[in-house]
């Protein structure tokens, strides 16, 4: 193992990312690599707005929303302290819990696709992820799975919204297979299982 790799994990609320993305540091760890875990929102000032308003305590409109993630995005990807380019740089693998299928999957549902492609479009320009590991659970076993590990349920936490989220990632995948690399993995199943499929994919790529 040689390459450090920027690694995004992607998929509705619920899926198991931060799940996987725990299971796999442990491994790339144990096969002696320095990493790196981060996640979107982020905890900037501009990842707390966004929380904010997720758990209701200030409200937004969707447009707005959609300005607040390419903006902590594009800190995320070069703040100068811990940004994830910075951390590339120092030699850590970096796996961060969303990145910008995130907005293309979330905010397309309350707007033009196209657009949120192009405002994102500097965070893609700027780092691609090695590979995007996308995780599928139904919006059933999503709603499920939160109302079991939650007290209260966030702004875009809906059936309804979780099915066209969903969809919403299936088309924006399919729309740039060329130009990404997208590994899909079935979440309903046990966390172990999915995890040594995730390895089994990831481990050439370190090669
Ligand atoms: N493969 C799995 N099967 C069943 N439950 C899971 C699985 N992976 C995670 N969970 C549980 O589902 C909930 C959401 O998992 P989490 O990893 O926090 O997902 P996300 O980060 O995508 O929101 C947690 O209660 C977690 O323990
Ligand atoms: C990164 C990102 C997240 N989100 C949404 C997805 C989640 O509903 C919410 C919070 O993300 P997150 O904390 O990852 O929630 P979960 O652990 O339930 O998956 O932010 C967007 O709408 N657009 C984005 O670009």
């Amino acid at each position: 193992m040689k390459k450090n790799l920027f690694i995004a994990f992607e998929g509705i609320d619920g899926s198991g990312k931060s799940t996987q993305v725990k299971l796999l540091k442990d491994k790339l760890e144990q096969a002696g690599l320095k990493v790196y875990t981060t996640c979107e929102p982020t905890e900037s000032p501009i990842g707390k707005i966004i929380r904010d308003i997720f758990t209701h305590k200030m409200e937004a409109d969707h447009r707005v929303i959609a300005g607040l993630f390419v903006a902590d995005r594009l800190d995320h990807l070069l703040n100068k302290t811990n940004g994830i380019i910075k951390m590339l740089e120092e030699g850590y693998t970096v796996i961060t819990d969303r990145y910008y299928f995130s907005s293309y999957a979330y905010q397309s549902t309350h707007m033009d696709l196209n657009w949120v492609i192009q405002a994102n479009s500097l965070s893609a320009n700027l780092l691609k992820p090695d590979v995007n590991v996308f995780i599928d659970i139904t919006p059933e076993q999503s709603m499920e799975r939160l109302k079991k590990g939650r007290t209260s349920i966030e702004l875009y936490e809906t059936l309804e919204n979780l099915q066209n989220v969903r969809n919403k990632y299936f088309e924006v995948m399919e729309l740039l297979q060329s130009v990404e690399e997208i590994f899909k993995t079935n979440g309903n199943r046990d966390a172990e299982t999915i995890s040594n499929e995730i390895w089994n994919n990831l481990e050439r790529r370190f090669n």
